[in-house]
Order: structure tokens, then C-alpha cells, then sequence
């Protein structure tokens, strides 16, 4: 079982504070069946939802508070935490240059893919076999995003993380995403960032981060 423990946690830009005393404990399910447990964070534009997920991430640190982490019962030092993450987000870019298959090799040199999921398959499961050997800048937007997401939903990750998954997608490419949420493990947690209902319409926890503005 994963759990993000989040106490008294703000965040400051310059002078500004995005928000403050963010008090949270996200937990993976306990039992070894059932969908992934998740959580959403919602807000308007600007009001920190990618910044609180790239705190708990830890790609970003905290102004103040603490975060901590544990895994099967044992706390995870802060700086070895990103090794359980997996994040697709919208400014968290592609390499471009390599084509689906080598970014995929390189992917997994730092996170594998779930056992047996060979690069074929995982291309296939993306709907981009076509593309598999084409350079990924040759990709069209919701192409890329197929890319992103399919990283993060077959990486070997306790936690994944999901900024504004749809973006980019047509209704087919965001049936894709409901129906690839659907396979992720019970023991792994789920956080999306979002402003579309449509996106987590699946997700029992949902967080308005305008609570903690105040
Ligand atoms: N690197 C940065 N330096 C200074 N201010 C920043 C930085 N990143 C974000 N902010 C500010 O922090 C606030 C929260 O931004 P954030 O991107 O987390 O919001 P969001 O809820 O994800 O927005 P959106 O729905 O538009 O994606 C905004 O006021 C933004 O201008």
C-alpha cells in the first residue's frame, strides 16, 4: 500500500502564496482487487492544481509543511520519492527528436513497464503501431498525448499522476482514457489534475483546491 501523507503543506511564489495548509492522506486501496484508488483536484485556471501535484510529486518543494511518503510500511526518503511517481502533463515535454520506440526504450531505462509488456504491445495498446518507427515530432497533438498517457499507465509506478489527461484528445482518444484508467492496478493511486468533469467522472474523491486559498 502507497500513501502521500500531506501536513500543514503551503506554497509560495515570490511573495504570493498559491495555498496554505494543505492537510491530506492519500492512500492506495488495501484490498488486491478493484479499480485504482483516486483523487482529483479541481479548480479554476491559476488556482494550483499543477502545483500541488508537482509537489506531491516531488518535482517541486514545499514553502512550508511537510510531505511524507511510505511503501508497504516503510517511509520513503524525500529525494529517492520520484522513483514511485509517474507523471504525464502538459508541460512535461516528449523527446521529440526519438521516435515512439526509442522514447520508450529510453523510458524504461528509468521506468520499466509493467512485466511483459513488450515495446510492440505497449505501442499497440497506445493505437500507434503505424507511428511506432516515426520521429514523435511528426506526431499530431493527440498522438503525443496517447504517448504521455500511455507511459505513465504502464509504467511499474505506485503513483500516477495525471495532469488534465484529455487534453488534446478527440471523444475516441478520451474513450481510449477511460478505458486504459480501468486497467491500472489496485494497488496503485490515481491523482488527476482537472477542469473536466468528463475526465473523472469515475474518481469517488474529489478535492477542490480553493479550500485551502483562504
Ligand atoms: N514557476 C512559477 N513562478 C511563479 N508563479 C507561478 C509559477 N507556476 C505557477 N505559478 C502561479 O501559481 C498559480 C497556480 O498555478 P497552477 O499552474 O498550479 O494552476 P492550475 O490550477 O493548474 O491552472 P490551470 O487550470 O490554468 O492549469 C498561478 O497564479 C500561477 O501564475
Amino acid at each position: 500500500m502507497i500513501q502521500l501523507t500531506a501536513s500543514d503543506v503551503g506554497k509560495k511564489y515570490r511573495r504570493e502564496w498559491v495555498f496554505r495548509h494543505v492537510d491530506l492522506q492519500l492512500t492506495s486501496h488495501s484490498s488486491p482487487t478493484g479499480p485504482a484508488n483516486s483523487f482529483t483536484f479541481v479548480g479554476p485556471n491559476g488556482s494550483g492544481k499543477s502545483t500541488l501535484l508537482q509537489l506531491l510529486s516531488g518535482a517541486l518543494p514545499t514553502t512550508e509543511g511537510r510531505l511524507t511518503y511510505t511503501f508497504q510500511g516503510t517511509t520513503i526518503p524525500t529525494d529517492t520519492w520520484f522513483q514511485h511517481v509517474t507523471i504525464a502533463a502538459p508541460y512535461l515535454e516528449l523527446i521529440e527528436e526519438l521516435t515512439l520506440r526509442e522514447m520508450m526504450a529510453f523510458h524504461q531505462t528509468f521506468k520499466p513497464f509493467k512485466t511483459g509488456l513488450s515495446l510492440d504491445e505497449a505501442a499497440d495498446r497506445m493505437r500507434l503501431s503505424h507511428a511506432i518507427d516515426k520521429e514523435i515530432k511528426f506526431y499530431s497533438s493527440g498522438m503525443k498525448q496517447r504517448v504521455k498517457l500511455g507511459l505513465a499507465f504502464f509504467s511499474q509506478a505506485p503513483v500516477v499522476i495525471l495532469d488534465e489527461p484529455t487534453s488534446n484528445l478527440d471523444r475516441q482518444g478520451a474513450a481510449w482514457y477511460h478505458e486504459q484508467v480501468q486497467t491500472l492496478q489496485p494497488d496503485q493511486l490515481l491523482l488527476i489534475g482537472s477542469n473536466d468533469p468528463a475526465e473523472y467522472e469515475f474518481c469517488a474523491n474529489v478535492l477542490d483546491v480553493m479550500q485551502w486559498k483562504k
